[in-house]
This record gives C-alpha cells, sequence and structure tokens, in this order.
C-alpha cells in the first residue's frame, strides 16, 4: 500500500525566466504584465523589428518596458543584444559592461521568427563570439539550421552537427545557452556538455509532441520554433529537466503573436505562455514525480549560470484547478494562450 501523502503546495524561491518576447508598444503593454506577475526577472528577445542591434535601442526597449508595467511592479527585465553579420565589437563590449545588456543572441538568418537580420554564417560573427568568450559575456543561440535541403524536423539535431559542435571546439571558454530545446540529441548535447553550455526548455516542449499540431486538423496554436517533434524527444527533454543537471532552466519563450495572425494560411510561429508558465511547468514536474527539483529548474540553475544571486522572495504553487481562457485580451490585442480551455491542476498562490 502507498502510505504516501500526495504533496499539495510547494513553495520556492520566486522564479525567473531565461527566455521571453516582450514585443512592443501596445502589444507590450498587454502582455508583459503576465510574466511580470511570475517572474522576477526575464530574458528579453532582442527580435523586435527593427531588431535591437546597439546599445542605444537595446537601453531605450528597456526603457519602455518598465514604462509599460503598472507602478510598483517588481521586475526587471534582462536585455540582450541582436547579433547580426556586421555587429561591431566595441558595441558589445561597452553595451556588457555598462550593464545595458546581459547577453547577445544568434538567430541564423531566417531560421524563426524576426530573424531576417540575423547571421548568415557564424564565421562571419567569430571576432564577436571571442570578445565574448574573453568578457565571459553568454550567447544565446536559436539552434536551427536554415538549409532548405534539411527536413525542419531535422533542423536542431544538424545544426548540433554542423555548427554548435565547431563552435564549442573553437571557443572553448564561451558561455552558450542552446534555448528553447526540443530533441533528445539536443538533450544529450547538453548533458554530456561542460560547464560553460546550458539549455532553457519551454512549457510546450514538455507538454506537446507534434501529434497536438496536426492531428485531427491543423492547430496553429500549437506551432512554434523549433516545432515539436515526435514523442521520444518530448521524454527526453522532460527527463532532463527533471534531472539534477544544473546547467538546465526554466525559459518559457513565450512568443504572443495575435489570434487572427495564427489561424492564418501562413500562421505565425510562437506560443503565448507566459499567463499560465508556473502552472504549466509544474504539472510537468508533479507528473514526473519530482516537484523536489522544481525549485532548481525555475529559481536557481539559470542565477547560476548567468552569474546573478538569486531572488530572496518566495512564491506558492498549490494543487487546484484552474482554468486557462480560450483567449486573453492584450490591451487590446486577442491572443490564444497555451492550454487554451484546458483545466491545469496546480495554480499560483
Ligand atoms: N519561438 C517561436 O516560435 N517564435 C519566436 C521566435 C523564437 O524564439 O524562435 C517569436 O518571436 O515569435
Ligand atoms: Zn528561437
Ligand atoms: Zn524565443
Amino acid at each position: 500500500m502507498d502510505t504516501t501523502i500526495p504533496q499539495t503546495t510547494l513553495t520556492i524561491r520566486r522564479p525567473d525566466d531565461w527566455h521571453t518576447h516582450l514585443r512592443d508598444r501596445d502589444v507590450l503593454v498587454g502582455v508583459a504584465p503576465y510574466t511580470a506577475r511570475q517572474f522576477a526577472r526575464a530574458i528579453v528577445m532582442p527580435n523586435l523589428s527593427p531588431p535591437m542591434t546597439d546599445v542605444a535601442g537595446v537601453a531605450a526597449y528597456r526603457d519602455r518596458i518598465l514604462a509599460a508595467l503598472p507602478a510598483g511592479t517588481d521586475f526587471t527585465p534582462l536585455m540582450t543584444l541582436y547579433l547580426t553579420d556586421s555587429t561591431d565589437t566595441a558595441e558589445v563590449e561597452r553595451g556588457f559592461a555598462d550593464g545595458v545588456f546581459v547577453a547577445a543572441k544568434l538567430y541564423p538568418a531566417h531560421a524563426t521568427t524576426g530573424s531576417a537580420h540575423g547571421v548568415t554564417d557564424i564565421r562571419n560573427i567569430y571576432p564577436v563570439l571571442e570578445v565574448m568568450q574573453r568578457i565571459g559575456m553568454p550567447l544565446l543561440i536559436h539552434g536551427e539550421v536554415t538549409d532548405s535541403h534539411v527536413d525542419i524536423f531535422d533542423r536542431e539535431a544538424v545544426f548540433i552537427e554542423r555548427t554548435l559542435t565547431s563552435l564549442v571546439a573553437d571557443m572553448p571558454e564561451l558561455r552558450i545557452v542552446f534555448e528553447h530545446i526540443t530533441t533528445e540529441e539536443a538533450a544529450q548535447f547538453v548533458e554530456g556538455a561542460g560547464p560553460n553550455i546550458a539549455a532553457t526548455i519551454t512549457p510546450q516542449h514538455l507538454h506537446i509532441n507534434r501529434n497536438a499540431m496536426l492531428v485531427g486538423g491543423i492547430r496553429p496554436h500549437a506551432f512554434c520554433l523549433p516545432v515539436a517533434k515526435r514523442e521520444k524527444h518530448r521524454l527526453a527533454l522532460r527527463k532532463l529537466a527533471t534531472s539534477n543537471c544544473d546547467r538546465v532552466f526554466l525559459g518559457t519563450d513565450t512568443a504572443p503573436h495575435a489570434k487572427h495572425l495564427k489561424e492564418a494560411a501562413c500562421g505565425c510561429a510562437g506560443i503565448f505562455n507566459a499567463p499560465f508558465a508556473l502552472e504549466s511547468y509544474v504539472t510537468v514536474f508533479d507528473e514526473e514525480g519530482a516537484l523536489d527539483r522544481f525549485e532548481a529548474f525555475a529559481s536557481l540553475n539559470g542565477p547560476a549560470f548567468y552569474r546573478m544571486p538569486v531572488n530572496e522572495d518566495t512564491i506558492t504553487l498549490e494543487k487546484a484547478p484552474v482554468v486557462v481562457p480560450e483567449v486573453v485580451d492584450c490591451n487590446g490585442t486577442m491572443i490564444v494562450p497555451f492550454h487554451a480551455g484546458e483545466t491545469l491542476n496546480w495554480r499560483l498562490a
């Protein structure tokens, strides 16, 4: 007879989100409070239009984020620089030294939403990466090749083979976050890597496989990049997230797009998971019998890798049903959240 009493509350240090898209203007005002409600800090991606490619632009964007939040909100945006083929090494060094941004983001050109100005060949930014390696500045990577001959479901695994492995060999001291990993190959790569290689995992890649997107009709709200893969990959990610690997941490990749832009003949990639992100993640850890590992994933491993203090305050999650709305009005833009219409079994107390 199992006499264990199921755990019904979980109190952990306040978490941070190490991968978010907060957008700009009216949508920023609508979506940023959802992230700020759950997280103390968030790494803010720079793939705006136009992208955030210089110190002044990033500083101005940070000010717009702070101005978009209700007065008294306790939230720190951690900014990032968007790398292009022509990024200036001095600009990178200056912005990092001044604390304007904490990392730089590599988007292979045309790999994902807002990557048109991304890097066409990683060799073009080797001088920048050498500076980042020297100053200890993390490189955040959207890890997919864009070669049209490579199947979209293989693009992450091929990126490891063709780009990441040689990058790590060429720059062993470069601190790298392999963002939003989606495959068994990526999980194995990160697990077997040294202390300078970390990864983030999204809630959707722990919950869904590609069937969620394609069975019974095409479901645009389950579409993001990298695209969800087959079931064995989801299981590998769940195993890694709930393992003791301290280089793996929470990064939602919350990526809001208006409902009508996803429900279209060519729908945008990105899942808006900010409203119930912690509820979504903790459900996975509960299902895996790993509630005791959730604090490390959500609140400890990220700050350790980024060399920042952990948050002093705490949050409590409780096992109680919460119904996710079909759509959220984000300051006038209607956006469908991840888990729309479902009931999750944990809520933020
Ligand atoms: N994840 C996504 O599908 N979309 C992101 C971009 C990204 O993180 O690749 C977005 O900005 O919409
Ligand atoms: Zn990405
Ligand atoms: Zn992203």
